[in-house]
């Protein structure tokens, strides 16, 4: 047996509350995030690789975390970008034939601490009740004092600006440049999948930092526009919301997902708000409007747009619903060729019902 003197470790809430596991591997160490929990029973590298949960600790609701390996290429970014991991059971073996390497040497290379061995039946219950809430696990367990001084430093997410931690410091293209279209994407926090489906579909994207102005989007000469998903909350994002309204202005075919829809909102002077408990997991029920349609979705959210402002703005159009609490998961301007979803039609990990999206993006821009 590997590691049968696993250290001691801890997750403590912000609250003061603790559940106590183990150090996953040899790991000793600390690390502080909003702690949040995703229900989904596979796709762990893809999570943990998303650029949407920087600093956040993620705990997993499925109780075996670790037992088909890793894939290089099944990366949603270059490195992991959640801040700490949170498991019931950590398999350190792996069995699976398209594996290149387990997860703890994944999780080792990237530097992460991982703790296992927690109730995290208990302690999802617990935060769905109490609220999202920042935490620290760490394996300093005799310092618990120290940790609740360290904690209470940590910023809230509510009003963080996360998305210049995790763009490209400078453009970069993705697909053939042979390809029919060509989409200029701002990087708030890009998941490569959405890269890999527009490609799929005919076009050439040219991927722009965060704080990139409207004009060097323009000066690729794009077909349409892509506003990404990302971490943190949409509202400082003053520069990505200055590019939104351009685009808008112009009436140029726009599509946004998750934090870019929140980026579309927001310019169009819809407020966005932080939900008790975010939508993380790949069994999302939504309602698409125009069709009647229901779409199982994939989704990793902690913020929403404000539902009556929405429905008051004469311009706008709920076109999806989340049928678990009626939240806004879609819209779409109706003078204007611009739409945008909450979750995630790119689906990695999670199921294709809402590929359709990407289509009609390329629709737009057909028809413009
Ligand atoms: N996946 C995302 O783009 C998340 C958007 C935003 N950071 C939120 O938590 O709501």
């Amino acid at each position: 047996m590997k590691y049968q003197k696993r250290q001691k470790a801890i997750i403590l809430l912000a609250d003061g509350t603790i559940f106590y596991g183990k150090a996953v591997g040899n790991k000793q160490g600390t690390a502080f995030g909003e702690v949040c929990f995703n229900t989904g029973m596979t796709g762990y590298q893809e999570i943990f690789t998303d650029p949407s949960y920087f600093g956040q600790i993620m705990v997993t609701t499925n109780a075996h975390i670790g037992n088909y390996g890793t894939n290089a290429e099944e990366v949603e970014s270059d490195s992991v970008k959640i801040a700490g991991l949170v498991v019931k059971n950590f398999s350190y073996e792996y069995s699976r034939d398209a594996a290149d390497s387990s997860l703890e040497e994944f999780l080792d290379k990237n530097n992460l601490l991982a703790i296992s061995d927690v109730d995290t039946r208990a302690l999802v219950s617990y935060i769905r009740d109490n609220g999202a809430m920042n935490a620290v696990i760490s394996t300093e367990v005799d310092n618990i004092e120290g940790l609740k001084k360290q904690l209470a430093e940590v910023p809230n997410m509510e009003g963080l600006e996360l998305a210049s931690k995790v763009s490209t410091k400078e453009p970069y293209y993705f697909g053939d440049e042979n390809a029919t279209y060509k989409i200029a994407a701002l990087d708030i926090g890009i998941k490569k999948n959405i890269l890999r489906n527009l490609a799929k579909r005919d076009a050439y994207i040219k991927v722009f930092p965060y704080n990139s102005k409207f004009e060097d989007l323009e000066a690729f000469n794009p077909d349409g526009y892509f506003l990404s998903n990302g971490p943190g909350d949409p509202e400082p994002l003053a520069e990505a919301q200055e590019v939104a309204k351009e685009i808008i202005k112009r009436n140029l075919p726009l599509f946004g997902i998750c934090l870019g829809h929140q980026v579309i909102a927001l310019a169009n002077g819809v407020s966005t708000y932080k939900m008790h408990n975010g939508h993380r997991g790949i069994n999302h029920p939504v309602k698409n409007m125009v069709t009647g349609k229901g779409e199982v979705t994939s989704q990793n959210h902690g913020f929403a747009i404000n539902r009556e402002e929405t429905e008051a703005h004469e311009d706008l159009q709920i076109t999806h619903v989340h049928l678990n609490d009626n939240t806004v998961a879609g819209i779409a301007m109706k003078s204007k060729n611009v739409f945008s979803v909450q979750y995630h039609p790119e689906a990695s990990p999670g199921p294709h019902d809402s590929s359709y999206l990407f289509d009609q993006f390329i629709e737009n821009i057909k028809n413009k």
